[in-house]
C-alpha cells in the first residue's frame, strides 16, 4: 500500500498541556503525512500542505541527531513501519500520526495504525477533525486523540462554523469509540471571547480543552487568560488547560 508521506521521526510529544487524553512530554515517534484540505494562516507545516509538491519524505536515522535519509513518494507502507521501528528506543509511549491532515490519506492510516497496534504501540492521532466520516474509520485503533478546534481567526476555510461543528462531531465518534480524547484550540489577539464561549458550550460535557498561543506568540498573557476564564466558566474549572509548543523553545524536533 502507498502513502504521501512528509517525514517519520523521533521527539517527545510539545503540546497537550495537562488536561486528560494530552500526551504531553511523553516520547514520540512522529509521523507526518503529506496532504491538508485546510489552509491556517499560521500552519507551521505549509510545506507540507500540498500533497503534489511534497515529492520525497525523510526519515531521521537516530533520534535527536538531526540526521536524515530521504526517500523517493510515494512512499510504501512497509518502508514507513521500518523507518518508525529503528527510531523504537524501548521508552515510547505511543505513535503520533499527524501532518498535514493524516485522516486524508485514510486507508493507508488505517493500515498503518493496524499494524502498530500488532506490534504493541498505541497510537495517539493528531488531527484538524473537519472529516468525522474519515475519522469513523479509525476511531477503533485511537489510543489518544487531540483534535483542534479552528478558530475563525485562522482563517482555515471559508466555511468556519460548520467545520467546527465537524470537529465536535469527530471529537464525540472517538470518544464513543474509547479513545482518551482532547480539543486543542489555537488562539491569537484577535480570537473573540464570544466565539470561544460556542467552542465551550459545544464541548460541555464532552471534551476537555486545552487553549494554545498561535506561534510565535503575540497575544498577551491578559488576553490569554481571559479566554482561557471564559471557556473554564462554561465547561468547568478542571476542563480547561493551556498549551504551549515547547519543542519549539527547546529546538528539538
Ligand atoms: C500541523 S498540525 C497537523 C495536524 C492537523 N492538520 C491539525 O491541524 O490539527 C499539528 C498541530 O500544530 C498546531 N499548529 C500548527 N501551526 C501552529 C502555530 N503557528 N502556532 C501554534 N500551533 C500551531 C496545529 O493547530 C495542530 O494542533
Ligand atoms: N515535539 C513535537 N511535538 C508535536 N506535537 C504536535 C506536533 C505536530 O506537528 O503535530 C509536534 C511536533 O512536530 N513536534
Ligand atoms: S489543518 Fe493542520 S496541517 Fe492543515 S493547514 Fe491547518 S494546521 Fe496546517
Ligand atoms: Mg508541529
Amino acid at each position: 500500500m502507498k502513502v504521501i508521506m512528509a517525514e517519520v521521526f523521533s521527539s517527545w510529544q510539545g503540546e497537550g498541556g495537562s488536561v486528560e487524553g494530552s500526551a504531553f512530554g511523553r516520547r514520540q515517534i512522529f509521523v507526518r503525512f503529506a496532504g491538508c484540505d485546510l489552509r491556517c494562516v499560521w500552519c507551521d507545516s505549509k510545506e507540507y500542505i500540498d500533497a503534489s509538491r511534497v515529492s520525497r519524505w525523510r526519515y531521521e536515522v537516530e533520534p535527536f541527531t538531526w540526521k536524515f535519509e530521504y526517500r523517493q513518494n510515494p512512499a510504501s507502507l512497509d518502508e514507513v513501519i521500518d523507518a518508525v521501528l529503528r527510531l523504537d528506543t524501548g521508552d515510547i509511549h505511543s505513535i503520533s500520526y499527524t501532518g498535514g491532515e493524516p485522516t486524508l490519506q485514510v486507508k493507508p492510516l488505517k493500515a498503518m495504525m493496524g499494524r502498530m497496534k500488532e506490534l504493541g504501540f498505541d497510537n495517539f492521532l493528531e488531527t484538524h477533525g473537519g472529516l468525522p466520516e474519515l475519522i469513523k474509520e479509525v476511531a477503533h485503533l485511537t489510543d489518544y486523540a487531540s483534535v483542534d478546534i479552528k478558530d475563525e481567526t485562522a482563517r482555515a476555510t471559508e466555511e468556519w462554523k460548520s467545520l467546527v461543528l465537524r470537529e465536535v462531531e469527530s471529537t464525540r465518534i472517538l470518544k464513543e469509540a474509547g479513545a482518551k480524547t482532547y480539543v486543542k484550540l489555537v488562539v491569537t489577539s484577535e480570537t473573540k471571547p464570544e466565539n470561544v464561549r460556542w467552542y465551550a458550550e459545544l464541548l460541555k460535557g464532552l471534551a476537555p480543552l486545552v487553549i494554545q498561543p498561535m506561534e510565535p506568540i503575540e497575544i498577551s498573557q491578559r488576553q490569554l487568560m481571559e479566554l482561557y476564564r471564559e471557556a473554564a466558566k462554561i465547561m468547568g474549572r478542571k476542563n480547561v488547560g493551556l498549551s504551549f509548543q515547547v519543542h519549539k523553545y527547546l529546538n528539538v524536533l
